[in-house]
């Protein structure tokens, strides 16, 4: 059993620069994945807290330390953030794990990247400077123009627990680096790191109200920011179904959002991988990675006929080296999933495939060795059909379902049979057909012999139902900013589009 040595702290709201009681006083309880047992609190913010949190925004924007700070001055912010991050990395690793039940090989991954991605937005919040006025040159005499780039405003930034503070980070950041107040809402599931978020912003002296964490239950605390009138615009990161309602209460008030949502990605196989090894362990990292909990999961294999039994049973004789145990043990590869209400929806999935006709390969039940916690065995379903609730629906845990086509128009075919569009990889050293797939696969994100890896410097997010808008990259950063044009008339002649009345 592993000792995770780490107290998690037991905070309040994070609201204008300092820890506050919820109004209600209301508070939830942490339960590990691991052992099923309470080994925490959060503070459980209502309406009341999310008024208070948003004067507090609204008051960092008309201060001049932050409502008027260049965007040099902002990425000094930003960099101390990330400073901070390194420097506890071990210790929010190791938050994260005992909360989501992530395994600490792949917190600590996270946790690089939550710094690399406040140091990337340091470098573009600098940028901005140079890039606040840009002047258009229409070639006529009578006009001079320019574009400012100006922050959004008041911005609410909600977030799902599979990546806690990577998710929140990839918001935040660009958020502060335009310079807008953004208010944070992290999943219930998981906000222990995003809650440090706010101790580390409070400790490098981030201006108060720049970023204000309210943690709490999606509609007490989540659907009153979205519904808040002085807040500009929501940034979603989440589920379909919380999309579509988030969506719906915005759409109430004209207020901009964007939608990071669900995603049931193909990966493609064909027969002529130079590596079966290579491909094999890609497809096992694309969907058993974070035990399944990736939005971008290639967990719909799609395997050419010919090599088909072979790269299956390849596939099982890799499987059967995957650790699964306590997250914060060594090796561990696959760990719990995050919550006793996930862990049913999964095991649900599996149920329905079984009823529906498809074969359990391998796993589908609890590993006999794990007692306690929710942990599922990494699944492989077969048999599958077009029509099964397995093919379509997003299960978010560790299930790969497979299904094989014999030309590349059948792969197509399949690998776009979803309502989802998010990612797509193909495997195959035809760069040729790599490209084709390029053109034929429906989503935003696409990966050629490889699956899941992820840069701060590309545009993440999908089109269909996974959503839409872009997080990451210089498209992370327009989500934050307004786009203002200003025209200037320099001429001293009439505009002569009236008959003048004569003069007085
Ligand atoms: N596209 C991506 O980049 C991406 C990344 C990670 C997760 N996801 C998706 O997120 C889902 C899993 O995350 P989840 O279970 O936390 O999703 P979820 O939709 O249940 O919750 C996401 C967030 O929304 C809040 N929320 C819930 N109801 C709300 C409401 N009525 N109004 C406002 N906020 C509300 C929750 O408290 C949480 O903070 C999966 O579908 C996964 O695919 C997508
Ligand atoms: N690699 C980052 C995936 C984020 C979605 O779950
Ligand atoms: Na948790």
């Amino acid at each position: 059993m592993a000792i995770p040595n780490v107290r998690i702290p037991s905070r309040q709201l994070y609201i204008d620069g300092e820890w506050r009681e919820p109004v209600k006083k209301n508070r939830i309880p942490i339960i590990s994945p691991a052992t099923e047992e309470i080994i925490g609190e959060i503070p459980a913010a209502t309406e009341e807290d999310v008024d208070i949190a948003v004067e507090a925004a609204r008051r960092a924007l008309a201060r001049d330390d932050w409502g008027s700070t260049t965007g040099a001055q902002r990425a000094k912010y930003l960099r101390a953030i990330a400073a901070k991050i390194l420097e506890r990395k071990s210790e929010l690793a190791k938050l994260e794990s005992l909360d989501c039940g992530k395994t600490l090989f792949e917190a600590a991954w996270d946790m690089d990247d939550v710094a690399a991605s406040f140091e990337y937005y340091a470098d573009l919040a600098e940028a901005l400077d140079s890039k606040r006025k840009t002047p258009v040159d229409l070639h006529l005499d009578s006009f001079k123009t320019y574009v400012l780039r100006e922050p959004l405003g008041v911005v609410g930034l909600i977030t799902p627990w599979n990546y806690p503070l990577l998710m929140a980070t990839w918001k935040v950041a660009p958020a502060l680096a335009a310079g807008c107040a953004a208010i944070l809402k992290p999943s219930e599931l998981a906000s222990i790191t995003c809650l440090e978020l706010g101790e580390i912003c409070r400790e490098v002296g981030l201006p108060p109200g720049a970023l204000n964490i309210l943690t709490g239950l999606g509609p007490e605390a989540g659907a009153p920011l979205v519904s808040h009138p002085h807040v500009d615009k929501i940034a979603f990161t989440g589920s379909g179904a919380t999309g579509v309602k988030i969506m719906t209460a915005a759409a109430q008030l004209v207020k901009p959002v964007t939608l990071e949502l669900g995603g049931k990605s193909p990966i493609v196989v064909f027969d002529d991988i130079d590596n079966l090894d290579l491909a094999v362990e890609w497809t096992l990292f694309g969907c058993f990675a974070n035990a399944g909990q990736v939005c971008s999961a290639t967990s719909r294999l799609i395997l050419q006929e010919s090599i088909a039994s072979e790269f299956l049973e390849r596939l099982l004789l890799w499987i059967k080296n995957i650790k699964i145990s306590d997250p914060l043990e060594e090796d561990c590869k696959l760990g719990p999933i995050v919550s006793s209400g996930q862990y049913e929806k999964v095991l649900k999935f599996i149920s329905k495939a079984k009823d529906e006709g498809a074969t359990i390969l391998c796993g589908g039940e609890r590993p006999q060795h794990m007692k306690k916690g929710y942990y599922v065995q990494p699944t492989i379903i077969t048999d599958v059909n077009t029509s099964m609730e397995i093919w379509k629906e997003e299960v978010f845990g560790p299930v790969l379902c497979v299904k094989t086509f014999k030309t590349e128009e059948e792969a197509i075919e399949l690998a776009n049979d979803t309502k989802y569009g998010l990612a797509s990889a193909i495997m195959s050293k035809d760069v040729e057909r790599c490209e084709r797939f390029t053109k034929a696969f429906q989503t935003g994100i696409i990966w050629f012999n490889c699956s899941q890896p992820t840069f701060t410097q590309l545009p993440w997010g999908g089109r269909k139902r996974s959503g839409f808008g872009r997080d990451l990259g210089e498209w992370g950063l327009e989500n934050y900013l307004n786009i203002k044009q200003v025209t200037q008339y320099t001429s001293v002649e009439p505009w002569a589009f009236y008959k003048s009345p004569s003069k007085v």
